[in-house]
Protein backbone atom coordinates (compact mmCIF):
# COMPACT_ATOMS: atom_id res chain seq x y z
CA UNK A 1 0.00 0.00 0.00
CA UNK A 2 1.25 3.33 -0.86
CA UNK A 3 0.59 6.20 0.74
CA UNK A 4 -1.72 7.83 -1.39
CA UNK A 5 -3.97 4.81 -1.69
CA UNK A 6 -7.38 3.92 -0.08
CA UNK A 7 -7.76 2.11 3.04
CA UNK A 8 -8.47 -1.19 2.60
CA UNK A 9 -11.83 -1.41 4.16
CA UNK A 10 -11.38 -3.47 7.04
CA UNK A 11 -8.87 -0.69 8.05
CA UNK A 12 -10.72 1.58 10.70
CA UNK A 13 -9.03 4.71 11.59
CA UNK A 14 -10.11 5.94 15.15
CA UNK A 15 -10.41 9.78 14.39
CA UNK A 16 -11.92 10.40 18.34
CA UNK A 17 -10.73 14.16 19.29
CA UNK A 18 -10.08 12.74 22.37
CA UNK A 19 -7.68 10.02 21.28
CA UNK A 20 -6.25 12.70 18.35
CA UNK A 21 -5.48 14.98 20.95
CA UNK A 22 -3.34 12.37 23.17
CA UNK A 23 -1.76 10.39 20.53
CA UNK A 24 -0.19 14.37 19.63
CA UNK A 25 0.92 14.38 23.24
CA UNK A 26 2.43 10.68 23.30
CA UNK A 27 4.50 11.60 19.61
CA UNK A 28 5.65 14.64 21.55
CA UNK A 29 9.70 13.52 22.12
CA UNK A 30 10.01 15.84 25.60
CA UNK A 31 6.80 13.64 26.88
CA UNK A 32 7.95 11.61 29.98
CA UNK A 33 7.93 7.86 30.28
CA UNK A 34 5.06 8.12 33.04
CA UNK A 35 3.46 10.70 30.70
CA UNK A 36 4.24 8.79 27.50
CA UNK A 37 2.38 5.15 29.43
CA UNK A 38 -0.83 7.17 30.77
CA UNK A 39 -1.70 8.57 26.99
CA UNK A 40 -1.30 4.97 26.02
CA UNK A 41 -3.43 3.42 28.44
CA UNK A 42 -6.01 6.16 28.17
CA UNK A 43 -5.74 5.37 24.45
CA UNK A 44 -6.24 2.13 24.14
CA UNK A 45 -9.04 2.38 26.81
CA UNK A 46 -11.12 4.59 23.95
CA UNK A 47 -10.17 2.14 21.01
CA UNK A 48 -11.21 -0.84 22.97
CA UNK A 49 -15.04 1.59 22.86
CA UNK A 50 -14.41 1.34 19.71
CA UNK A 51 -13.23 -2.41 19.49
CA UNK A 52 -16.35 -3.38 20.84
CA UNK A 53 -18.76 -1.26 19.01
CA UNK A 54 -21.05 -3.61 17.64
CA UNK A 55 -20.86 -6.63 20.45
CA UNK A 56 -24.28 -8.59 20.30
CA UNK A 57 -26.67 -8.05 23.20
CA UNK A 58 -29.60 -9.80 24.54
CA UNK A 59 -32.64 -8.96 26.93
CA UNK A 60 -32.27 -10.07 29.96
CA UNK A 61 -34.97 -9.62 33.21
CA UNK A 62 -33.96 -7.33 36.00
CA UNK A 63 -35.39 -6.46 39.09
CA UNK A 64 -34.63 -2.21 39.73
CA UNK A 65 -35.51 -1.10 43.31
CA UNK A 66 -38.85 -0.51 41.96
CA UNK A 67 -40.29 -2.75 39.14
CA UNK A 68 -39.05 -5.88 36.88
CA UNK A 69 -37.74 -4.99 33.40
CA UNK A 70 -36.60 -5.96 30.17
CA UNK A 71 -32.81 -4.91 29.83
CA UNK A 72 -29.57 -5.59 27.60
CA UNK A 73 -26.49 -7.32 28.47
CA UNK A 74 -23.68 -8.78 26.68
CA UNK A 75 -24.89 -11.94 25.19
CA UNK A 76 -22.02 -14.09 25.99
CA UNK A 77 -19.28 -13.00 23.63
CA UNK A 78 -15.89 -13.70 25.37
CA UNK A 79 -13.01 -12.10 24.91
CA UNK A 80 -9.47 -12.24 24.73
CA UNK A 81 -6.81 -9.79 24.89
CA UNK A 82 -3.55 -10.87 23.03
CA UNK A 83 -0.86 -8.39 23.55
CA UNK A 84 2.62 -8.72 21.26
CA UNK A 85 5.18 -8.58 23.79
CA UNK A 86 6.50 -6.43 24.69
CA UNK A 87 4.77 -3.02 23.97
CA UNK A 88 1.84 -5.02 23.32
CA UNK A 89 1.16 -4.74 27.29
CA UNK A 90 1.25 -0.70 27.41
CA UNK A 91 -2.11 -0.87 24.74
CA UNK A 92 -3.54 -4.54 26.87
CA UNK A 93 -3.28 -2.36 30.01
CA UNK A 94 -5.72 0.08 28.77
CA UNK A 95 -8.26 -2.18 27.61
CA UNK A 96 -8.31 -4.08 30.56
CA UNK A 97 -9.56 -1.17 32.54
CA UNK A 98 -12.97 -1.57 30.16
CA UNK A 99 -13.36 -4.55 29.94
CA UNK A 100 -11.47 -6.23 33.51
CA UNK A 101 -12.97 -10.07 32.99
CA UNK A 102 -10.96 -10.29 29.40
CA UNK A 103 -8.81 -13.12 29.37
CA UNK A 104 -5.12 -12.13 28.04
CA UNK A 105 -2.79 -14.20 26.22
CA UNK A 106 1.17 -13.07 25.31
CA UNK A 107 2.97 -13.68 22.24
CA UNK A 108 6.75 -12.94 22.63
CA UNK A 109 7.85 -11.20 19.42
CA UNK A 110 11.53 -9.32 18.92
CA UNK A 111 12.45 -7.95 15.19
CA UNK A 112 15.78 -8.97 14.52
CA UNK A 113 17.31 -5.59 13.39
CA UNK A 114 19.25 -7.59 10.70
CA UNK A 115 16.34 -9.29 8.71
CA UNK A 116 13.35 -7.40 10.16
CA UNK A 117 12.03 -10.78 10.82
CA UNK A 118 10.22 -11.56 13.90
CA UNK A 119 11.33 -14.06 16.37
CA UNK A 120 8.92 -16.04 18.58
CA UNK A 121 10.40 -16.14 21.85
CA UNK A 122 7.29 -16.43 24.40
CA UNK A 123 3.54 -18.29 23.87
CA UNK A 124 0.96 -18.10 26.47
CA UNK A 125 -2.63 -18.06 25.66
CA UNK A 126 -6.32 -19.27 27.27
CA UNK A 127 -6.84 -22.70 26.66
CA UNK A 128 -10.42 -22.03 24.64
CA UNK A 129 -9.17 -19.21 22.55
CA UNK A 130 -11.37 -20.48 19.68
CA UNK A 131 -14.76 -19.30 21.43
CA UNK A 132 -13.34 -15.77 21.83
CA UNK A 133 -13.23 -12.57 19.98
CA UNK A 134 -9.61 -12.16 19.90
CA UNK A 135 -8.22 -8.89 20.10
CA UNK A 136 -4.49 -8.58 19.00
CA UNK A 137 -2.30 -5.82 20.21
CA UNK A 138 0.98 -3.91 19.70
CA UNK A 139 1.47 -0.03 19.69
CA UNK A 140 3.40 0.12 16.21
CA UNK A 141 2.09 -1.93 12.51
CA UNK A 142 5.78 -0.75 11.15
CA UNK A 143 6.77 -3.55 7.99
CA UNK A 144 3.17 -5.39 9.50
CA UNK A 145 5.60 -8.63 9.86
CA UNK A 146 5.62 -8.99 13.75
CA UNK A 147 1.43 -8.59 13.15
CA UNK A 148 1.03 -10.95 10.54
CA UNK A 149 3.26 -13.72 12.28
CA UNK A 150 1.36 -13.15 15.85
CA UNK A 151 -2.04 -13.66 13.85
CA UNK A 152 -0.78 -16.83 12.31
CA UNK A 153 0.26 -18.23 15.24
CA UNK A 154 -3.15 -17.55 16.88
CA UNK A 155 -5.06 -19.09 14.43
CA UNK A 156 -2.85 -22.07 14.17
CA UNK A 157 -3.92 -22.44 17.87
CA UNK A 158 -7.46 -22.47 16.75
CA UNK A 159 -8.20 -18.83 17.02
CA UNK A 160 -11.07 -17.85 14.60
CA UNK A 161 -12.39 -14.10 15.38
CA UNK A 162 -9.33 -11.86 15.37
CA UNK A 163 -9.11 -7.93 15.32
CA UNK A 164 -5.55 -6.25 15.59
CA UNK A 165 -5.10 -2.50 17.09
CA UNK A 166 -2.67 -0.74 16.83
CA UNK A 167 -1.71 3.22 17.69
CA UNK A 168 0.29 3.73 14.57
CA UNK A 169 0.57 2.09 11.30
CA UNK A 170 2.99 2.27 8.15
CA UNK A 171 0.96 2.29 4.86
CA UNK A 172 3.68 -0.99 4.26
CA UNK A 173 2.46 -2.56 7.64
CA UNK A 174 -1.52 -2.04 6.62
CA UNK A 175 -0.63 -3.26 3.11
CA UNK A 176 1.36 -6.12 4.70
CA UNK A 177 -1.08 -7.39 7.43
CA UNK A 178 -4.02 -6.80 5.15
CA UNK A 179 -2.74 -9.23 2.36
CA UNK A 180 -2.21 -11.64 4.49
CA UNK A 181 -5.01 -11.88 6.83
CA UNK A 182 -7.81 -10.69 4.78
CA UNK A 183 -10.49 -11.43 7.94
CA UNK A 184 -9.12 -9.50 10.20
CA UNK A 185 -10.26 -6.15 11.16
CA UNK A 186 -7.24 -3.81 11.94
CA UNK A 187 -7.79 -0.49 14.36
CA UNK A 188 -5.51 2.26 14.18
CA UNK A 189 -5.01 6.18 15.43
CA UNK A 190 -3.47 7.08 12.09
CA UNK A 191 -1.86 5.76 9.63
CA UNK A 192 1.36 7.62 9.23
CA UNK A 193 3.75 8.98 5.83
CA UNK A 194 6.24 5.72 5.54
CA UNK A 195 9.19 3.62 6.74
CA UNK A 196 12.14 4.49 7.46
CA UNK A 197 15.18 2.76 6.35
CA UNK A 198 15.54 1.15 9.63
CA UNK A 199 11.85 0.26 9.18
CA UNK A 200 10.91 3.06 11.78
CA UNK A 201 7.61 4.68 11.06
CA UNK A 202 7.76 8.54 10.14
CA UNK A 203 6.90 11.21 11.52
CA UNK A 204 6.24 8.09 14.06
CA UNK A 205 6.75 8.46 18.14
CA UNK A 206 9.69 6.98 18.06
CA UNK A 207 10.61 3.14 19.66
CA UNK A 208 7.36 2.59 21.63
CA UNK A 209 8.85 -0.40 24.18
CA UNK A 210 11.41 1.81 25.21
CA UNK A 211 9.52 4.56 25.28
CA UNK A 212 6.63 2.92 27.48
CA UNK A 213 9.62 1.22 29.97
CA UNK A 214 12.32 3.28 30.16
CA UNK A 215 14.86 1.52 28.37
CA UNK A 216 16.76 3.86 26.43
O1 LIG B 1 5.67 -4.27 12.08
P1 LIG B 1 7.07 -4.68 12.46
O2 LIG B 1 8.11 -4.18 11.49
O3 LIG B 1 7.21 -6.14 12.72
O4 LIG B 1 7.47 -3.89 13.78
C1 LIG B 1 6.65 -3.67 14.83
C2 LIG B 1 7.18 -4.35 16.05
O5 LIG B 1 8.37 -3.69 16.52
C3 LIG B 1 8.19 -3.33 17.88
O6 LIG B 1 8.57 -4.32 18.73
P2 LIG B 1 10.11 -4.65 19.05
O7 LIG B 1 10.65 -5.68 18.13
O8 LIG B 1 10.89 -3.36 19.12
O9 LIG B 1 10.02 -5.35 20.45
P3 LIG B 1 9.63 -4.73 21.89
O10 LIG B 1 8.14 -4.57 21.91
O11 LIG B 1 10.09 -5.80 22.79
O12 LIG B 1 10.34 -3.42 22.06
C4 LIG B 1 6.70 -3.09 17.97
O13 LIG B 1 6.21 -3.10 19.28
C5 LIG B 1 6.14 -4.21 17.13
O14 LIG B 1 6.01 -5.43 17.82
O1 LIG C 1 8.55 3.11 14.51
C1 LIG C 1 8.63 2.00 15.08
C2 LIG C 1 8.75 0.80 14.38
C3 LIG C 1 8.80 -0.37 15.07
N1 LIG C 1 8.76 -0.35 16.42
C4 LIG C 1 8.65 0.82 17.11
O2 LIG C 1 8.63 0.80 18.35
N2 LIG C 1 8.60 1.97 16.43
MG1 LIG D 1 10.74 -1.95 20.69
Amino acid sequence: MTPTQALPPQVTVVRHPLVQHKLTLMRQKDASTGEFRRLAREISLLMAYELTRDLPLEQTTIETPLETMQAPLLAGKKLCIVSILRAGDGIAEGMLDLVPSARVGHIGLYRDPATLKPVEYYLKLPEDIGERLVIVVDPMLATGHSAAVAIERLKRAGATQLRFACLLAAPEGVGVLTAAHPDVPVFTCSVDRELDSHAYIRPGLGDAGDRLYGTK
